[in-house]
Order: structure tokens, then C-alpha cells, then sequence
């Protein structure tokens, strides 16, 4: 962001004081508290997660809006999806996503933005994309219950950059690999094996992933609950339901 006062001033309200400048510095517990945490995927450009993104009690209260919804009140219904004018809790959760951005933004840029080696530290989201109007217009929640996950894709091209997912109840492990096909893949015993090996990144509840640019266009995510695919340090996840909110905009068509 070029001007975080302006930015932080905008979505915060004035200072509490009378009238002179606006002081980061002074307003530091009042904006920072809770400072969301964001980790960078490394291997993956444009892909960060947020792990301590919801509280407990912003979860439950999270999980009871979208079953409140009755969008999963037969058995075969596990996914919706809404265009357009988004419930209410879905709005409150983008504005969410755009200031636990900002304060992760800010808390990073108020640290040396150059490194020694000249390196600057990515955004989190581009600012052309956060500060869209609606920054998401349409919503996807899964329900997956255990086994049950998503094949490897790429979200559709009708949807535009900058995709939101935030994770509820079961922990559950994305695997990411990349889209480009042949180059590097080899046969053996009649399977096809991709030399790249994928990246796990483990989705906590409450936690939130953004993808933009390369994690966005070029890698594909899956979540593959099957036994045997669900490992983290060394030891399988218990499987329970998962929810899951995926937030995207609809891209225009001319
Ligand atoms: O459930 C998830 O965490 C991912 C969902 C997803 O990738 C999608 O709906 O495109
Ligand atoms: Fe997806």
C-alpha cells in the first residue's frame, strides 16, 4: 500500500484525539489488537495463510450463520453457492479479510521493507484487488464430511484474481501442484507421476488462505481425504466435518 495512514485513517476513523495527525505509533493497540498473523507459502507466489484469521467463538458463530442458511438441510446437499448480493455474514466476513489484510500489510511495511539483499517483501493481496467494489461477489460453501474432499483444479477463468478460502471445523491438508502440463512428468508401473512433488499447507479451523497471480493462475489446489493423504508431521488427521467458505468476484464480461 502506498499511503497507509490514509488507508488505515479510512478504514479505522480519525484518531481519537483532538484533531492533529494522525500517529500510527499511538494507535498501535487500538488497530493492532488482534494482529492477524500471515504466514507466505514460499514455494507458491501469491499464496498466504492466516491461521489465528477467526477466534473460537467467531467460528462457531461463523458455522451457525451458514447452517442457518438451510443450504445443507438434505443429505445430498453439500455445496452452495450464491452470486451476487451475499448474505450478511458473508459481507461482514469480506470486510474481515480486507482489514486483517491491511493490519498485516501495515505490521509488515512498518518493519524494513528492503532487506539486505535488496529483496522486497511481497503485499499480501495487490491493492487493485483489495480495494475493489465488491472485493467478493460470490460465495461457495462446502460441507465435506469425512473422505470426502475436492479434486485438483484451478478455479475458473470467470472468476477473477484475488480467491479467499476460510476454513471451519476438521483440520484438513491442501495439496498444491502445479498446472503447467507434460515436462516433467514420468511413467512408471502405468502411472503417471509428476517429478514436482506437491506442497502441503495445513488449514486449521478459523484459519484463512488468499490466493492472487501465480497461486491463483498456475498452481492447482485439491484436498484429498482418502486414507493415507491426509498427513502432517508424520501422523494422519482426524477427520471430522469440514466446512469450508470460498470467497470470489465474478469477472465482467464486456
Ligand atoms: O474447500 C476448500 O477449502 C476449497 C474449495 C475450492 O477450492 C473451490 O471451491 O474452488
Ligand atoms: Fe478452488
Amino acid at each position: 500500500m502506498e499511503n497507509h495512514t490514509e488507508v488505515l485513517r479510512e478504514v479505522f476513523g480519525e484518531s481519537s484525539s483532538d484533531g492533529e495527525d494522525f500517529d500510527p505509533q499511538l494507535e498501535d493497540e487500538k488497530i493492532t489488537d488482534p494482529i492477524p498473523s500471515w504466514e507466505q507459502i514460499k514455494e507458491i507466489n501469491g499464496l498466504w495463510l492466516c491461521r489465528d484469521f477467526l477466534s473460537p467463538q467467531l467460528q462457531s458463530s461463523l458455522v451457525s450463520s451458514v447452517l442457518n442458511e438451510g443450504w445443507f438441510n438434505g443429505d445430498s446437499h453439500n455445496q452452495a453457492m450464491r452470486f451476487g448480493d451475499l448474505p450478511a455474514w458473508a459481507i461482514e466476513l469480506s470486510s474481515s479479510i480486507r482489514e486483517a489484510v491491511l493490519l498485516g500489510d501495515y505490521v509488515s511495511e512498518s518493519m524494513d521493507l528492503v532487506t539486505s539483499n535488496g529483496w522486497i517483501k511481497p503485499c499480501l493481496l495487490p491493492s487493485n484487488l483489495l480495494w475493489r467494489e465488491p472485493l467478493f461477489d460470490q460465495l461457495i460453501a462446502n460441507v465435506y464430511h469425512p473422505g470426502e474432499g475436492i479434486c485438483a483444479h484451478v478455479d475458473l477463468m470467470r472468476f477473477e484474481d484475488g480467491i479467499a478460502i476460510v476454513s471451519l471445523e476438521s483440520s484438513c491438508v491442501m495439496h498444491f501442484s502445479r498446472a503447467e502440463e507434460g515436462g516433467s512428468d514420468i511413467v512408471e508401473d502405468g502411472e503417471k507421476h509428476q517429478l514436482m512433488s506437491k506442497i502441503p499447507v495445513l488449514l486449521t479451523p478459523g484459519s484463512l488462505v488468499l490466493m492472487s497471480g501465480e497461486a491463483r493462475y498456475r498452481w492447482k489446489h485439491e484436498i484429498n481425504r482418502k486414507p493415507g493423504f491426509q498427513m502432517w508431521d508424520g501422523q494422519e488427521l482426524v477427520q471430522h466435518r469440514r466446512i469450508s467458505i470460498t470467497l470470489r468476484k465474478l469477472r465482467q464480461v464486456d
